[in-house]
């Protein structure tokens, strides 16, 4: 099974810290740089240049969710950047998801470029099951959703899908080998989970696994990120 590098959220609010950061990993294997919207947001696709330029794969993680026409046109201009992945919320719908499907390949194909690998976003692993049952009046446990979100994105086309690394055991049996599953939640100290509800430590999302695993702030606001994210990368992807 396919193990990627850590991606490391780098969830800060200018182009100048997160340039800071992306200089202190100076190290391989390299973590995948995932930007999302703080960032995109503030500095636009010039960020995106700047982290291409430092030799590192992005992750795009914009979590488009709209109606099937603006999630194509949307992600048509997503496909000119040459980032590795990008994501889309499941919830916007099959529809929704083949559009954006379609309009990532148009724009990669204009830049010549590969086309990302697009993910669909199931239950934020920041959604436990009360309030997925109460707020979104989901009549589903939190595995029955994910499962069912990702048959849902194999059948639209999507290559995978983000969710906890506690619902791999409920997704591997229902799509195909290749299909992805990464997994944020994660953190090295299950006493620490800031605002994440279905967390795991990066060895059980190995041994339950994960294609790959997003870290943000147990690495980014760690005195020493370099150093947390060697030790995370060890865990993960050491058997
Ligand atoms: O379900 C999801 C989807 C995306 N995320 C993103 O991952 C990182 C996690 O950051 P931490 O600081 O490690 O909590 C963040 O950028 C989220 O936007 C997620 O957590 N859950």
């Amino acid at each position: 099974m396919k193990r990627f590098q850590p991606i490391v959220a780098l969830d800060v609010p200018t182009k100048r810290l997160s340039l800071k950061l992306l200089d202190q990993f100076e190290v391989e294997p390299k973590p995948i740089i995932k930007i999302g919207m703080q960032l995109f947001y503030e500095e636009g696709p010039d960020i995106i240049w700047e982290t291409q330029r430092r030799g590192f794969d992005i992750f795009l993680d914009l979590k488009l969710h709209d109606i099937p026409n603006t999630v194509e046109k949307g992600m048509q201009s997503i496909g000119h950047f040459g980032v590795q992945f990008t994501t889309i919320h499941a919830a916007g719908g099959s529809e929704m998801m083949a559009a954006g499907l379609r309009g990532l390949q148009a724009g990669a194909a204009e830049a010549e470029v590969e086309a990302p690998k697009l993910l669909a976003i199931t239950q934020l692993t920041s959604t436990d099951e009360h309030s997925m049952q109460t707020e979104q009046h989901v009549n589903l446990s939190i595995q029955e959703s994910v499962q069912s979100y990702a048959k849902l994105a194999q059948q639209a086309g999507v290559d995978g899908v983000v969710c906890s690394a506690q619902e791999l055991a409920v997704i591997r049996p229902v799509v195909s080998d290749d299909f992805l599953c990464i997994t944020p939640g994660i953190r090295p100290d299950l006493n620490v989970e800031d605002d994440q509800k279905r967390t795991v430590t990066p060895a059980q999302a190995r041994q339950l696994g994960s294609n790959g695993i997003v870290v943000g702030r147990p690495i980014t606001q760690s005195d020493h990120p370099q150093d947390a994210y060697l030790e995370i990368t060890k865990e993960f992807l050491e058997d």
